[in-house]
């Protein structure tokens, strides 16, 4: 028999990579306080947001499995998470414009009786960008609501000259890996 995957996030780019992986999974959206996490480390920062996500969502039922995760963007040192407002999203772009930057994703799957936390690394590469692009891609509104105020897979996708690592984990989640270490939870792919 398999057990029931409850995804604890309210990203939709989480949702459509399941969907796409055709792993049923109900929704249950939270909120976590991310400020409490503080830390100069990429992989320690996500693996202590997916760790804190997983953890506040509650297990109601023997056969539920928690999946949640966190993504940051991580260049020299500084970590860029999603932008607060236009100025910081400027920022974001004008730092990655001509650099290679990592994009790491945590994630944590649980049940009653067993959890796992892994930490995925893309390197992404981007071109030259000058202000007048910057500050139309800013313009589409499209930065605020990712890490590092791009979205490879919509209009940021021409931002970008070279990828290595899993292109999903840029979008937030790894789900080769994740599809993968859901089968130790009995959870699979349905026709
Ligand atoms: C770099 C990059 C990030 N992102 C997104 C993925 C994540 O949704 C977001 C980083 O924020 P997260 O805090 O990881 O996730 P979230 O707040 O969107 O969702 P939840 O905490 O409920 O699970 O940035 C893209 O969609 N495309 C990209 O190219």
């Amino acid at each position: 028999m398999s057990n029931k995957l409850i995804l604890a996030s309210s990203s939709p780019r989480r949702q459509e990579l399941l969907q796409q992986a055709m792993i049923p999974f109900s929704t249950r959206k939270q909120s976590v306080d991310e400020t409490q996490i503080i830390s100069d480390d990429p992989v320690e920062k996500v693996r202590k947001l997916a760790t804190l996500k997983g953890k506040n969502a509650v297990i109601h039922h023997d056969d539920e499995v928690i999946l949640a995760a966190d993504t940051v963007v991580s260049f020299k040192q500084r970590i860029f998470e999603k932008p607060v407002n236009q100025d910081n999203a400027f920022q974001m772009l004008t730092a990655l414009s001509g650099n290679t930057h990592e994009v790491y994703t945590g994630v944590m799957i649980r049940s009653l009786e067993k959890e796992i936390v892994f930490v995925e690394k893309t390197s992404v590469e981007f071109w030259t960008l000058s202000e007048e692009d910057i500050n139309w891609y800013i313009s589409t509104q499209e930065p605020y609501d990712k890490a590092g105020a791009y979205g490879i897979q919509s209009m940021g996708a021409i931002l970008v000259k070279k990828i290595i690592g899993d292109y999903y984990n840029v979008v937030g989640l790894p789900i080769s890996r994740v599809v993968r270490e859901l089968r130790s939870f009995s959870i699979y792919p349905q026709k």
